[in-house]
Parts: C-alpha cells; structure tokens; sequence
C-alpha cells in the first residue's frame, strides 16, 4: 500500500494542484493525513507504465489468459457514418437501473422513448433465469406499451458486465461486478440466456444483432455525433473503458479485416491492480473498501474511481479524523459510521459550495447526525472530498492519456458517460488539466459528455450490424420506421 510521500514533486497543497490557498483554512492534522491521497508524477508516472503494460497483455494471444486488464475486442468494427436508419431497441442493463428504450434513427437525428426499471434488490443476487425473466418482462410491457410487439425489430444490448465476446451476437460473462450476483450466469452466453427467457414468454420478436458494453455504448454515440471519437469512459456506478485498437494489434481477434482494419477493444480497466499493480497507491480505505465488498480482490482500479466506492473512502476518512479527534469534536454519529450511507451525491455536493459557504456541506452533515458540526469541520469535509475525487480524477486521466500516446492519432475525441462525471463539479475540469500534461506532444484531444452512450449506442451498434449486412446483400439499410406511440415515458432527440 502507498508510503507517505517523500519525492520531490510530491503535491502539499492537495488537490488544488498545489496552487496556494487549496488547503488554506483545512486543519493541518486532515491536510497531512490526506497527503497519502495525493499523486504525485512519479505515481502518476509508475501508474501510466503499469497501465501500458497491462494494455499489452491484454491484446497478445500469449499474455491474455493470464491478463488482468483483459482487452476484449467487441466485435464492432465500423463507426457509425450518420446514414443508418429506422427504429431499434435497446436494453440497457448495467447497475441498479434496467433501461429499454426505443430508438427511431432518420438523416443523422435520432429520437428516444425510454422506461426505466428498478432492479429488485433480491433479483440482483437471486437465480440467473429470474434476472433474465425480469428483463424479458420489462421488454414486452415497454413493446406492448409502445405499439410495437408485433413488429421484428433489431436490438441491441448493453450488458455492462466484464463479457468475453465470440461473436457480435455472442458474449460470455466472466464475472459479475457493481453488486450484482446472479447465480448460473458466468460462463454462458448472455444473449442465449436473454432469447431463452423471451421464449419462455413468446409474447415478444426481438432480433439480437448485437451485444455490447456501456463504453462501446458511449463511443458509438459519440462518434454519430463527432467522427474523431475514438475512446468510451463510463464513470458511472463502475468504471471501464475502451477505445479503437488496429486490428493488427488485437490478436484475439480472428475475424476477417471489414476494410476498417480497427476493431474497438473493450479494456475492462475496473480489474486494473487486482494483481497489486496498485498497491503503491492504494490506501487503507481502499482496503477496507474491498475487503467488505462482495468482490474481494476484484475490480480494484474500479474501487478507487467509482461512483458506487467515492463516497465511503470519503466516510472512511472522516471517520479516522473523528476517532482521532480532529473533526467533530471527536464525536461520530451511528450513520457516519455506518458503511455506504454518505453517498457519492453527498461528494459532489461538499464540492459545489462556494469558498467560505458551506449550505451543503452543512445540510449532509444534519442529515448525517452530524449537527454539532462547526465551519472547521464543513472545511475538513470539503477537503477530503477533494483530495478524493481528485485521485479519481488522475488515474482516469492517467489512463486515458497511456491510450491516446498509444493510438498515436492527432485529435481524439473522449466519450464519457455517467452520473459521477457528468454530474461532479470538478472532475471534467481536472481530467482535461491532467490530460493535457501528460500526452505526447502534437496530439490534442477533447472531452465529450455523452447524450446517451448506453442507449442510442447499443442502437447504433445494431444498426452498423443491420447497415453492413444490409450492403453487403445490395439491400437499401432501413429498419421498420412506423411511427412511434404518442404516449411516452420519456423522450429525447439528439
Ligand atoms: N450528484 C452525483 N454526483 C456524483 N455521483 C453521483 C451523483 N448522483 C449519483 N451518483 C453516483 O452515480 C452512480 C450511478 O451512476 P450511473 O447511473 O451513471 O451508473 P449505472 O448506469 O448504474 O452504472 P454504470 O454506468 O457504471 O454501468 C452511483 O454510484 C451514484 O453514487
């Protein structure tokens, strides 16, 4: 785990960078107890070869049994050109939500019904058949609802889980993440399983043309809308992403080069440190943090950057400070020291008062059991939320910047997707700072907030499966465009 920082480049100002004034205020004690949270360029530097490293035994046929990044091409080998029309389902299936969703594509504009699920917290855990029962279920009350059961209309699938793909139509699981646990599913099929449980029901016609992750997702979406996307990043409930690999460089993949010779490599960086890569910067939060999990040892990047992890690290620290005496008094309460209950909003939140005013730190600390809170502890709160999402911050930077001076390519588009990105005040601002040190000089890149990654991605996706197949059989590429219900649960155009 990470020793106190002696090197030179070693940050004391925190998360601000080291630019005066960041910690003004913050009691010493916090200030240096969070230092342990601060990386500095030679972590930063032993990260991005780690990471590199990892990367490239992940592609090689060799190296990959053993991989702990495991690099798994998608199958998805052409980029949306804007051309692809009609109307696809989605199923989006990936944290404590289920989402299915209608997608009408027409001359590069798209518009989206959805329903969102809640996923039971009993069929997270329970038998494999009744997770895949749910979302059979949730699928034909939204045909149903919008008109469109008796159509065969193509979908796509975002299973946003650690998936072996064999094919596009093809995945196996290899192991649940994000809380999930659903016994008899790692090691088969998940689309099998899906059309299994759909023909059980026989109520619904659905054609499976693809299968794919939430960062494959993302990028396609984002590539519809600007062409140099080449990257997906999710900082949602989990973290993962992925980018456009030459097919050259992914020996894994066996199929026929399409003519875009690039495949997109699904990176399943959550896993990154499960061998101890990290161990020089992981902390005894992060510890416990995993210990407790129902994934020990497992996901361990993930466990440091993740909206599901973010806020208990932030806990765990105001807790020691407590227990030491620095912060409130010394007195805790029974939900501080109860795991999960400051939430990763409750980060953001600290983070988006003012200088000097702390409404939200001091509304959390209220609803914490924390009212006999003072000014000194809402600064030491806000600091330690910091110092903590500011890690997060770096390592995605760091990661991100190890794939774009490997790709090599000038101008990079990153598309980014999830509630902790999209809605932290601070992360978007410090990744493109990072990022900006730490690439090659001539590249130069942009970060993308993504419309609807999961969504219109998994749509995209089988419509480039339909439009390919459609051309290679001389076929116009239009699925059915009937028009959609008027009634609806939500609605987007993009
Ligand atoms: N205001 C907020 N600021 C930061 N994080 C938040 C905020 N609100 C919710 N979160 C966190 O966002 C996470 C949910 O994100 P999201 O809905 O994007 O993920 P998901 O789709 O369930 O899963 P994933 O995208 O990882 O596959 C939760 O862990 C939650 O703690």
């Amino acid at each position: 785990m990470a020793s106190k920082c002696k090197s030179k480049s070693c940050n004391p100002g925190g998360p601000g960078g080291g630019k005066a004034g960041v910690a003004d205020g913050v009691s010493p004690v916090v200030v240096a107890g969070c230092q342990e949270l601060v990386l500095n360029d030679g972590h930063i530097k032993q990260y991005m070869d780690a990471f590199l490293e990892n990367v490239k035994r992940g592609l090689g046929k060799a190296t990959n049994p053993s991989a702990i990044v495991k690099c798994f091409p998608t199958f998805v080998q052409d980029l949306p050109n804007g051309t692809e029309t009609g109307k696809f389902l989605a199923l989006d299936l990936g944290g404590s939500n289920f989402r299915v969703l209608l997608v009408e594509l027409a001359g590069g504009e798209s518009h989206m019904d959805s329903k969102i699920y809640v996923i039971p917290p009993s069929i997270m855990t329970g038998p494999g058949e009744d997770l895949f029962d749910f979302i059979a279920e949730c699928l034909s009350d939204f045909a149903v609802t919008k008109g469109v059961n008796d159509q065969l209309l193509p979908l796509g699938f975002t299973f946003s889980f650690p998936l072996q793909q064999v094919g596009l139509t093809k995945g196996i699981l290899e192991r649940w993440t994000k809380g999930f646990n659903c016994a008899g599913v790692i090691g088969k099929d998940v689309v099998k399983l899906l059309e299994d449980a759909l023909a059980r029901r026989g109520d619904v016609k659905i054609d499976v043309c693809a299968v794919l992750n939430d960062t494959t997702g993302t990028l396609m979406s984002c590539a519809w809308k600007n062409r140099d996307c080449k990257i997906g990043l999710i900082l949602g409930t989990g973290t993962n992403g992925c980018y456009l690999e030459s097919q050259a460089n992914a020996e894994l993949f066996d199929e026929p080069d399409q003519g875009s010779g690039k495949v997109i490599i699904n990176l399943e960086s959550g896993a990154f440190g499960d061998d101890g890569a990290l161990d020089f910067c992981r902390v005894e939060y992060d510890e416990i943090i995993d210990k407790r999990s129902i994934n020990p040892g497992r996901q361990k990047h993930e466990k440091m950057i993740s909206g599901m992890y973010l806020g208990d690290i932030v806990r765990l620290a105001a807790l020691r400070f407590t227990k030491e005496g620095v912060m409130f008094g010394g007195k805790s309460s029974p939900l501080l020291e109860t795991e999960d209950k400051f939430e990763t909003r409750y980060v953001s939140e600290i983070e988006s008062d003012l200088p000097g005013v702390y409404t939200n730190a001091k509304r959390i600390c209220d609803e914490l059991g924390l009212s006999h809170a003072i000014e000194q502890d809402y600064q030491n709160l806000k600091y330690i939320c910091e110092c903590v999402s500011k890690r997060a911050a770096d390592l995605c930077s760091a990661m991100l910047a190890v794939l774009m001076n490997k790709m090599g390519e000038k101008k990079v588009v990153v598309g980014i997707d999830g509630t902790l990105y999209r809605n932290h005040p601070n992360i978007s601002n410090w990744m493109k700072q990072k990022i900006a040190q730490l690439v090659n000089p001539g590249i130069s890149f942009e970060l993308m907030l993504s419309e609807d990654g999961s969504g219109r991605g998994a749509a995209l996706v089988a419509a480039v499966a339909h439009r390919v197949k459609m051309e290679n059989q001389g076929v116009a590429a239009a699925a059915p465009t009937e028009e959609a219900p008027a009634e609806v649960d939500a609605a987007e155009e993009g």
